[in-house]
């Protein structure tokens, strides 16, 4: 530790407790950004002793979260999540390592940019399956995007076709996905601040957060283990369904070979961790993108004419279009950045002692990224609140100088999403196809008049709309036409 060097700055906190008062629990990012205009783009505080540096700026989050990202890849301790709710699991929490690298190059190898390409054909076929239900029943849109990603994860990881939506394997990942929200930002539970609460026996007055882990313990091993148990078993019957699970599976050490436990144990965390990282997130994104239609009519038609000139009325929209709808793809960037999914990113934590700038980031502290600050920074996005895919084009084409979304939007370094690619050809996927044959408007009053819809967020590690109301009617009778076509197909 070089003496003298002052910490970064931040509000005076009180002995003992230090800013456990001011520290935002809702909203955090709005707060933060608040904290930035007046310390200025990196503010540390502490709680209960516990050192927390905030980072508002992508020069900031560069340099250290990036550049530095051997020393700022490890996570948090979060009793609450990792040692009462069983998600040491998810290797998104587990400190960084060996452990965690074995994990990340598993996934790898199914996500990686050259081989999400072979999803292609499950999130088409979800796609459609997609614009079937909103025919049926529009008004429950959001649900419908809900239970569109599911079953696109659900197939990939485990070959596993959700058609109902009270699909057992996904009621049970969405409620333990609830517990893995609330808990997983730091210090919602105050356990996460004063671990020595876990020793605390669950029937004492005020210990209903260890009734709540219990709860979600079991839920976050039955997400794990249950429909990897089914793959397992599909196997043994010789009925193999191609799959994430099913490759690992089959590739793992046999039942006596000393390395299977671990092997097993890796592959099953790795299945798992794709629902858990990809549902809420991109569900969270294309609900976004319905809020974004139904308020912005003008970008609605503007994507709707550049889908027509391209790909006709004809015929529904594939990957193999996206390289020339530069307006769609527009769309797609402009959803990751008008409201960030992810507005704080996920902990990373300081391994040892570093120096930034004349001041000291001592081992330990917890930094944030406030990517929900960068990608609202007017400097570089004008109206940054405002919906504008014309931001990322220039003379008709995408304008790579325009700072894409996702140099923040899926976080940093080392611990950067693994699933972005998957998750981007997604977004492509529904944007072009509900465009191209759905319109998308407000919700109108008892007299027809449209309503106005303000884009009003919830609070949580992943930030998705506030419940919103849309009226979703296809085009014309030729789109309708369309969309009942793919179900002959
Ligand atoms: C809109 C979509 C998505 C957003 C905004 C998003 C955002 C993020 C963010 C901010 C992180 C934390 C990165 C950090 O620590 O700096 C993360 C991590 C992760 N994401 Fe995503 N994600 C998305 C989709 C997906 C999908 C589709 C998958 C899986 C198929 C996925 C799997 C993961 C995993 C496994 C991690 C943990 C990485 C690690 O700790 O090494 N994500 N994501």
């Amino acid at each position: 530790k070089r003496p003298g060097l002052p910490l970064p700055p931040g509000p005076k906190g009180y002995p003992i407790i230090g800013n456990f008062f001011d520290m935002p629990r809702e909203f955090a990012w709005l707060e933060y950004d608040r904290w930035f205009k007046v310390y200025g783009d990196m503010v540390y505080f502490k709680v209960f002793g516990q050192g927390f540096l905030i980072l508002g700026s992508l020069a900031k989050t560069t340099d250290i979260l990036e550049k530095r990202s051997a020393n700022y890849s490890d996570r948090p301790s979060m009793p609450m999540l990792l040692d009462l709710m069983n998600w040491d699991s998810n290797f998104a929490f587990i400190p960084y390592g060996s452990w965690w690298r074995r994990h990340r190059r598993t996934f790898h190898q199914h996500f990686h940019s050259g081989a999400v390409h072979k999803y292609h054909p499950i999130q088409l076929a979800e796609g459609y399956a997609f614009l079937r239900r909103l025919l049926v029943t529009p008004e429950n849109f959001r649900h419908h995007i809900r239970h569109l990603f599911a079953a696109i994860i659900m197939d990939i990881t485990y070959g596993i076709k959700v058609s109902d939506s009270d699909d057992p394997y996904v009621t049970t990942a969405e409620e333990a996905l609830h517990g893995l929200s609330q808990a997983g930002i730091p210090g919602r539970f105050l356990v996460d601040v004063l671990p020595i609460l876990k020793y605390v026996p669950s029937w004492m007055p005020g210990a209903g957060f260890k009734r709540e882990a219990a709860r979600w313990k079991k839920l976050s091993t039955d997400m794990a283990y249950k429909p990897f148990g089914h793959v397992k078993e599909t196997i043994l019957q010789g009925n193999v369904v191609p799959s994430v699970a099913a490759s690992l599976i089959e590739a793992l050490p046999d039942e006596d070979d000393a390395r299977r436990v671990e092997e097993e144990s890796i592959s099953r965390n790795t299945a798992a961790v794709a629902y858990a990282g990809g549902a809420d997130t991109t569900v969270a994104a294309l609900q976004f993108f319905f809020l974004a239609m139904a308020m912005y009519p003008d970008v609605q038609q503007k994507a709707q004419a550049e889908l027509d000139s391209v790909v006709g009325s004809n015929r529904l929209p594939d990957f193999y279009d996206r390289e020339s709808l530069p307006y769609i793809n527009a769309v797609v960037k402009e959803t990751m950045r008008w409201q960030s999914v992810a507005p704080m990113a996920t902990s990373h934590v300081c391994s040892s002692d570093d120096e930034y700038n004349g001041y000291l980031i001592p081992k330990g502290t917890i930094v944030l990224g406030c990517g929900w600050s960068i990608l609202h920074d007017p400097e570089v996005y004008h109206s940054p609140e405002e919906y504008k895919p014309e931001r990322w084009l220039k003379d008709g084409k995408l304008d790579p100088d325009v700072q894409n979304p996702s140099v923040v939007a899926f976080g940093y370094g080392r611990r950067v999403c693994p699933g972005r690619y998957l998750s981007d050809d997604s977004l492509y996927a529904m944007i072009s196809l509900v465009l191209s044959v759905y319109n998308i408007k407000p919700p109108v009053d008892d007299r027809g008049k449209e309503l106005h819809l303000e884009p009003a967020v919830t609070s949580g590690m992943i930030a998705g709309p506030a419940p919103f109301q849309a009226r979703i009617k296809p085009r014309s009778s030729a789109a309708e036409a369309l969309i009942r076509g793919q179900e002959l197909e």
